[in-house]
């Protein structure tokens, strides 16, 4: 890239052997500063060494009581509820919700039993790839990788992209198909290339506060609201194509929410 090497690690295999069985090695974080300036910087996402240990203990800590449903953070959550908009196939979806829960308040523990609206926020996430190239790595030190020799300081793009539409580890890659979290009875499968918050040292520390906010908002609109194209608009005639640049979010687009209620 530019004057600099970088060496590009795609397809689950790969991605998930370096940032977890090598964890340490490709586990510092690509910065153009040198060591010393990294050290005066403060954050967990653009800082190595100490100074990272430490910040991101500190982030773990505090964002642990989000994660494990504790009230007060879930409902400021619940709170916040009204201002995402979402399009899918929502019919079974507002079936299974409508069946488990009703018109109740969903809480956290009501996620195992909606496994397919459980399927669907996956899906969802996987298809929608939002952080296609994860955030840059680099290695603390020379290593042998797959039999290649990668000098200290390399800068590492992890493409989760390649991960999330690994054609050796999904059924249908490029479709919207919730089945790829479900089992033959209809229960929640886990999947191992299911990627999208990177994997290893560096992992997303705030996976578990985002999947509760996906969870909670997510089902609050489907159990209040049908979401429809605006007026004279088709299905397929709505442009979602993506806009890519570091992230990879939806355009600008109108939908209908008709309330339910
Ligand atoms: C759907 C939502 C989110 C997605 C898909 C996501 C994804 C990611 C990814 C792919 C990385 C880079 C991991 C790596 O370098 O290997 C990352 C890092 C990070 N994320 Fe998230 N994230 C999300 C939400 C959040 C939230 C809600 C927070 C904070 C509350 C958060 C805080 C961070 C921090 C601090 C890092 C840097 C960690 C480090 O360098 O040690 N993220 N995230």
């Amino acid at each position: 890239m530019g004057p600099n090497k970088a060496v590009v690690l795609v397809g689950y295999k790969t991605v998930k052997e370096a940032l977890v069985d090598f964890a340490h090695e490709f586990g510092e974080r690509a910065t153009r500063r040198t060591a010393k300036e990294d050290q005066q910087e403060y954050g967990v996402l653009f800082t190595n060494g100490e100074t990272w240990r430490e910040m991101r203990r500190f982030a773990l800590t505090n964002l642990r009581d989000f994660g494990m449903g504790k009230k007060a953070s879930e409902d400021k959550i619940i709170e916040e509820c009204g201002h995402l908009l979402q399009r899918i196939k929502s019919f079974r979806v507002r079936e299974e919700i409508s069946r488990v829960i009703g018109a109740r308040q969903v809480q956290v523990e009501d996620r195992k039993n909606l496994p397919f609206t459980d399927a669907v926020i996956h899906e969802t996430q996987r298809l929608g790839n939002i952080l296609p190239l994860s955030v840059l790595h680099r290695t603390s030190c020379d290593i042998i990788f797959k039999g290649h020799f990668i000098k200290k300081g390399t800068t590492v793009y992890t493409v989760l992209a390649s991960v999330l539409y690994d054609e050796n580890e999904w059924e249908k890659p490029h479709s919207f198909y919730p089945a790829h979290f479900l089992d033959q009875d209809g229960k929640f499968v886990k999947r191992d290339a299911f990627m999208p918050f990177s994997a290893g040292r560096r992992a997303c520390p705030g996976e578990a506060l985002a999947r509760m906010e996906l969870f909670i908002i997510f089902v609050t609109l489907m159990q209040h609201f049908r979401f429809t194209p605006p007026p004279g608009v088709t299905e397929e005639e709505l442009d979602l194509t993506p806009q890519v640049g570091g992230t990879r979010c939806p355009s600008p687009h109108q939908l209908c929410a008709t309330s339910l209620f």
